[in-house]
C-alpha cells in the first residue's frame, strides 16, 4: 500500500458478505455480493470474506464467479469451521468445500470456550484441540494461508484460561498465520479486550493477532480499537456494522478512527473519502433504510441544527465537528428550524445567492416568521424549498405564477355485492380553478386517492402555461397528526418531496384539513420549481 511508510498498518478484514448476511433482513444475491466485493476492493480493504462455501449454493457460486472480480487491492477469503467431530479432515465435506473455493486465504472458526466444546460439540476437550490443529494443518498443507477465528475467546478466557490458550496454541501448531480473538457473544468490555490481547501477544509472540467483535453491549467499535491499541494488527468487521443479532464491529467507524484519530494506516492513501459512498451503496443494494445518525457516514453526522452551533461552525467548523466531513466523503448540512438563529438564516440566504449583510434587518424578520410558522406546526428541516419561499416572501421577492380560485375533491364509494353487483373501489375526483396571467383554467382529474386527484388536476390546469411541469414528480408524501388529542379535528402536517430528475426538494403544509395541507405543500412545490427554472 502506498503512503507514509512509517505508519503502522492495521489490516482491515471485511466480513459483510459472511457475518453481515447473518443479520436479520440483510440478504444479498450472488450478483449483489460481487458488486459489494468490487466496492470494498475499491475502498481498499485488505481482505474480503466472501462467505461459507460449505453452507449454501449461493456462497459456492460466489466463489465460482469470483474470477470476474479482478481484485486490485483486497484478497478474497473463504470461511468455514474446523472439521466435524466424527470425521477426519480428508473426508470432511466442509474442508473440501473450503479447498474448492480456490482462495489463497481461509478463515477457520474453532471452539475455544470449554463450555461450547462440551455442550455444543459434545466431545472431550482434547478432541477439540486435535480438530483445530488437524483442520488448520490440512489446509496449510494445501498452501493456504489460514487465519484462526477463536470463537468465544474472551468468554473462554474468563472461565478456563489454560484451555482457551491451549486452543490458540493448537491453531498455531497447525500453522495458523493470524489468531483472531472473537467476542462472539458481544459482551466484553474494552479493558478486558485490551488485557486479553496483550496476554496473547506475550504467550504466543511472533504471531499476528486479530480481533472480531459483536455489538451486543454497544462496544464492538470500542473493543476493536482497544485491541489495536494493545497490539492487534487485523480488525474484522462489516460495513455499517451489520451482522448477527446486534451486529458486528462497524468498519466505517473503525477505519475512520484508525486513520483520523490514531495515526494508523488502514486504507491506501486517498481512499478514506470513499467511505460514505461505500456505506450507502451497501445499504441500498440490500434494500435497507440508511441510518441518519450513523457516525461519520450518516446524513445527520455533520448536520447542525442548534443556532449556536451553526453560528460557530460558520466561523470554524472544528468548533462543533470532531473530524471534517470531507475526510470521510460526507457533507456538512445546516438544518433550519425554530432552534435556528440569525447566522443560520444568513447562511441559507447566501446559499440562495442573496447578498445580505451580517446585520441586515431582514434577517430578524425572517427569523421571526420562521419561529411563528414552526409554532403553528410547520417544520422546515426537511422542507427547505418552503423555507426559501418564506425568505422570498419576507423580502418581497415572491413571484406569483398562479392563484387558486377554487378546488373541490370528492371520493365516491359504492357498497359491494348488493344484489350480486360488484362495485369498483373508491374513486377520487378533483376539480381545480386557477388564475394564470389573467386567464382562468378550470380542470378535473381522477386519481388514486384524493391527494393524487388534486395533484393531477392542478398540473393539468398549469401544464399549458408551464410545460416544464411535465418533468416534475411527487416522490414522497408524509402526513403527521399534530395534536392527536383532538381526534379527527386534529391539525395535520403534510411533507412532500418532489423531483424533476435533476434535483429533489421538500415542501410543507399545515391545516386541520388534510387536503388543504396537501394543497399548500403541492402548490409550494410547483411554485419552487417554476422559480428555480426561471433563475437557473
Ligand atoms: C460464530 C459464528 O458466526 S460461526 C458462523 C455461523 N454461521 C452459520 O452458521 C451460517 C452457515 N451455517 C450453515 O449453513 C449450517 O449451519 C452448516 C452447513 C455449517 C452446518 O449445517 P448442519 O450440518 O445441518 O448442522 P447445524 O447447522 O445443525 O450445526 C450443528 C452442527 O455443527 C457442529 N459444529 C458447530 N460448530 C462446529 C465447529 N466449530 N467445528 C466442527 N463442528 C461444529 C455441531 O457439533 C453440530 O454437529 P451435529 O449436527 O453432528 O451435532
Ligand atoms: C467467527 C465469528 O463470526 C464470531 O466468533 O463471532
Amino acid at each position: 500500500m502506498a503512503g507514509n511508510p512509517d505508519k503502522r498498518v492495521v489490516e482491515i478484514y471485511d466480513t459483510t458478505l459472511r457475518d453481515g448476511t447473518q443479520a436479520a433482513g440483510f440478504v444479498l444475491s450472488v450478483d449483489d455480493k460481487l458488486k459489494v466485493a468490487q466496492r470494498l476492493d475499491h475502498l481498499g480493504v485488505h481482505y474480503i470474506e466472501g462467505g461459507w462455501p460449505g453452507s449454501n449454493p449461493r456462497d459456492k457460486q460466489f466463489f465460482a464467479r469470483a474470477g470476474e472480480l479482478r481484485l486490485k487491492t483486497a484478497k478474497l477469503v473463504a470461511f468455514g469451521s474446523t472439521h466435524h467431530a466424527n470425521r477426519r479432515p480428508e473426508n470432511d465435506q466442509n474442508l473440501a468445500d473450503l479447498l474448492g473455493a480456490g482462495t489463497d486465504v481461509v478463515t477457520m472458526v474453532g471452539k475455544t470456550w470449554d463450555r461450547h466444546v462440551t455442550i455444543q460439540l459434545g466431545v472431550p476437550l482434547e478432541r477439540n484441540l486435535a480438530m483445530i490443529a488437524d483442520s488448520v494443518a490440512y489446509l496449510s498443507r494445501h498452501h493456504i494461508q489460514v487465519f484462526f477465528d477463536a470463537e468465544h475467546f474472551f468468554d473462554g478466557l474468563k472461565h478456563n484460561r489454560e484451555y482457551t490458550l491451549a486452543c490458540l496454541k493448537a491453531a498455531a501448531e497447525g500453522g495458523a498465520k493470524c489468531l483472531v480473538l472473537c467476542d462472539t457473544n458481544g459482551g466484553s468490555l474494552p479493558g478486558q479486550v485490551a488485557e486479553a490481547t496483550r496476554l496473547v501477544r506475550q504467550t504466543l509472540p511472533g504471531l499476528a493477532v486479530g480481533v472480531h467483535t459483536h455489538n451486543d453491549a454497544e462496544l464492538a467499535v470500542a473493543n476493536s480499537l482497544a485491541a489495536v491499541e494493545a497490539g492487534a494488527s487485523q480488525v474484522q468487521g462489516t460495513i455499517n456494522g451489520v451482522g448477527e443479532r446486534c451486529g458486528n464491529a462497524n468498519l466505517c467507524s473503525i477505519v475512520a478512527a484508525l486513520e483520523l484519530k490514531m495515526g494508523l494506516r488502514a486504507l491506501p492513501e486517498g481512499r478514506l473519502p470513499l467511505l460514505t459512498d461505500t456505506a450507502r451503496f451497501v445499504l441500498e443494494l440490500a434494500n435497507q433504510q440508511p441510518r441518519p445518525f450513523a457516525p461519520y457516514v450518516g446524513r445527520a453526522a455533520f448536520g447542525h441544527k442548534g443556532g449556536l452551533h451553526i453560528s460557530a461552525v460558520e466561523k470554524d467548523p472544528a468548533l462543533y465537528e470532531h473530524v471534517s466531513p470531507e475526510a470521510v466523503g460526507n457533507d456538512r448540512r445546516y438544518l433550519i428550524s425554530d432552534l435556528a438563529g440569525k447566522a443560520a438564516i444568513l447562511r441559507k440566504a447566501r446559499d440562495m445567492g442573496l447578498d445580505l449583510a451580517d446585520n441586515d434587518p431582514a434577517l430578524g424578520r425572517m427569523l421571526e416568521e420562521l419561529k411563528a410558522q414552526e409554532n403553528k406546526g410547520y417544520v422546515y428541516e426537511a422542507a427547505e424549498a418552503s423555507f426559501e419561499l418564506l425568505i422570498n416572501r419576507v423580502l418581497g421577492r415572491e413571484k406569483t405564477y398562479f392563484q387558486l380560485m377554487d378546488f373541490r375533491v370528492h371520493t365516491h364509494k359504492e357498497a359491494n355485492n348488493i344484489l350480486g353487483c360488484k362495485a369498483p373501489g373508491p374513486v377520487s375526483e378533483a376539480t381545480v380553478m386557477v388564475l394564470v396571467d389573467g386567464r382562468v383554467r378550470h380542470t378535473a382529474a381522477v386519481g388514486n386517492g384524493p391527494v393524487n386527484a388534486l395533484d393531477r388536476a392542478m398540473r393539468k390546469a398549469l401544464l399549458g402555461f408551464y410545460p416544464q411541469l411535465a418533468e416534475m414528480q411527487l416522490v414522497d408524501y408524509k402526513v403527521r397528526v399534530l395534536s392527536s388529542a383532538d381526534g379527527t379535528a386534529a391539525r395535520v402536517r403534510v411533507l412532500i418531496e418532489s423531483s424533476d430528475g435533476r434535483s429533489r426538494w421538500g415542501t410543507v403544509g399545515v391545516s386541520f384539513d388534510v387536503l388543504e395541507a396537501s394543497w399548500q405543500a403541492l402548490s409550494e412545490s410547483i411554485q419552487y420549481k417554476l422559480q428555480q427554472d426561471e433563475t437557473s
